[in-house]
């Protein structure tokens, strides 16, 4: 362990679908990996009250629930360090917290590291913010944004203010935790480790990219966060942009931290303003009826759209994203389609004749689609799959265990930093200012079948078709 300082993490937002789902399965995963502080405290906060040991069955119901399930040997050591401080935090009133902080400052010792991270609705960022600031949490404390940072262009200036208000830009780790993904990382190694792959990373030999990010999943357990953010700004403005930017960057100067951060978040400057002809809305049949969903509902629940990045690598190359709930297929892909030969013997090839596509979740495969001669006589054409498997990602840290660690370390590669984001509310502002009526589609289909436009000759590489992968 690279740092072993004493650590109070504070959880806004304990009681929430992230904290249950992400946030309290990983750090029971470092625990059980050995990589926390050899001395650490979790303070859930929450507006509610609720015991010490109501927190604790609640950490474990969810360590259960969500394939992390301890062994009794396992938990006793894991839970001792589990309180809850009730009462709400706003400037006025911090409820619980401060006592809470106080005496466990007093058993961990003044020089404990204190990390506070926000796992709360985007629209509360602010008054956390200030909360911290009046009660005098922000001095030498590292602060954990969940995403979205904003919700538009005005909120992410403002927050970003109250931000610099109180933390230096050091102590501000904004996450997007497909960078944390090990396969989303892969993606830079394998272009800049692989002469085969860097050399046909630009416009030259690159057709379309397409990031296509489907989910079989409903909103049901979260309705009301759901409902007031929508799929463009919980998955495009956020995950697909930040995966747009680690295919789209230039080769950085080394891959340190800093130089990685630095080229991913230069080239966000070169997306061009979003079209909102670019762009197909959609909301599947019956959201409407979800509980905590208003009757007259014009939430996103799916977007396709096209995205221009002009550098002089991509200048002319559509990136095509797809997101959506409700889909019938579960896939997280990137896939980059290569252009036919123009001047070979061979006429009348496929349009998705060599495609590269790198799979973000499981376990990281990478599939190469190539043309090939179906066996027998004459020539006729068939297409060639083959899939890497690559065994190292399939083992590593879940995406919020290694950013959480690297929280606990003060590195800050896999973060977003305020130049980017800043570009992205510039390039998200057309669609956000005049956006497109949600078009309905049915549930368990892949989307409006407006978006099918949007794709070149090749189509979708993902097709419903593909649906066993869900
Ligand atoms: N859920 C997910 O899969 C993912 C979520 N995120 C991000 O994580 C953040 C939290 O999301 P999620 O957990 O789904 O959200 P939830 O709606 O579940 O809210 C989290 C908690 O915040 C508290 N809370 C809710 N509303 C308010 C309010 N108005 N004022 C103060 N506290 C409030 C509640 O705790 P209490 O009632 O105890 O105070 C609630 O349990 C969001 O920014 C989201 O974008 C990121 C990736 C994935
Ligand atoms: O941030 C979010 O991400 C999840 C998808 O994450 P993954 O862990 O399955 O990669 C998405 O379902 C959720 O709506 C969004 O808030």
């Amino acid at each position: 362990m690279a740092d072993d300082t004493a650590t109070i993490f504070v959880l806004f937002g304990s009681t929430g679908d992230l904290a249950k789902r992400m946030v309290l399965p990983a750090f029971f995963e470092l625990e059980r990996a050995g990589l926390l502080p050899t001395h650490w405290a979790l303070v859930g906060n929450g507006r509610g009250h609720r015991s010490d040991d109501d927190f604790r069955q609640h950490v474990r119901d969810s360590l259960d629930e969500f394939d992390t399930a301890p062994s009794d040997d396992e938990w006793e050591p894991f839970a001792k360090n589990l309180y809850f401080a009730g009462g709400g935090f706003t400037a006025d009133d911090p409820g619980d917290l401060l006592d809470v902080i106080a005496d466990l400052t007093g058993t961990l010792g003044d020089d404990r590291q204190l990390v506070l991270y926000l796992a709360l609705p985007p629209s509360v960022f602010v008054d956390y913010t200030e909360a911290i600031g009046a009660h005098d949490l922000a001095k030498g404390s590292r602060v954990v944004y969940e995403k979205p940072f904003g919700t538009s262009p005005k909120s992410f200036e403002e927050l970003d203010e109250v931000v610099h208000r109180y933390f230096d830009e050091t102590q501000v780790y904004r996450i997007d935790h497909f960078l944390g993904k090990e396969s989303t990382q892969n993606l830079h190694v394998l272009r800049f480790a692989n002469g085969m792959v860097s050399g046909v990373w630009n416009r030259e030999h690159v057709e379309e990219v397409q990031i296509d990010i489907p989910e079989t999943l409903d909103i049901d357990d979260r309705a009301e966060f759901y409902d007031s953010t929508g799929a463009f700004l919980d998955m495009i403005v956020t995950h697909l942009f930040q995966v747009a930017a680690e295919v789209a960057m230039e080769p950085p100067l080394s891959l340190s931290a800093d130089d990685l951060q630095t080229a991913r978040e230069s080239v966000i400057a070169g997306f061009r303003p979003i079209d909102p002809d670019d762009v197909v809305l959609g909301q599947y049949e019956g959201y409407r009826d979800t509980d905590g969903v208003s009757d007259d509902s014009a939430t996103d629940t799916f977007v396709a759209m096209r995205l221009w990045v002009d550098t002089d690598r991509w200048r002319g190359v559509p990136f095509v994203l797809r997101t959506g709930k409700e889909l019938g297929v579960s896939a997280q892909q990137v896939s980059l389609i290569f252009r036919r030969p123009d001047d070979g013997p061979i006429t009348h090839l496929p349009a998705d004749g060599t495609v590269l596509t790198f799979d973000l979740s499981g376990d990281g495969a990478v599939d190469l689609t190539v043309t090939v001669k179906e066996p027998g006589p004459g020539l006729h054409l068939t297409l060639g799959h083959t899939e890497m498997d690559l065994d190292a990602i399939a083992d590593g840290l879940s995406p919020y265990s290694r950013l959480i660690l690297d929280t606990l370390h003060g590195d800050r590669s896999l973060f977003t930093r305020p130049d980017g984001l800043s570009h992205v509310w510039h390039v998200a502002a057309p669609v956000l200012d005049n956006p497109p009526t949600p078009q309905p589609y049915a549930r368990g289909s892949m989307g409006p079948g407006a978006a099918d436009r949007l794709p070149g000759p090749p189509g979708w590489i993902l097709t419903g078709a593909d649906a066993t992968k869900g």
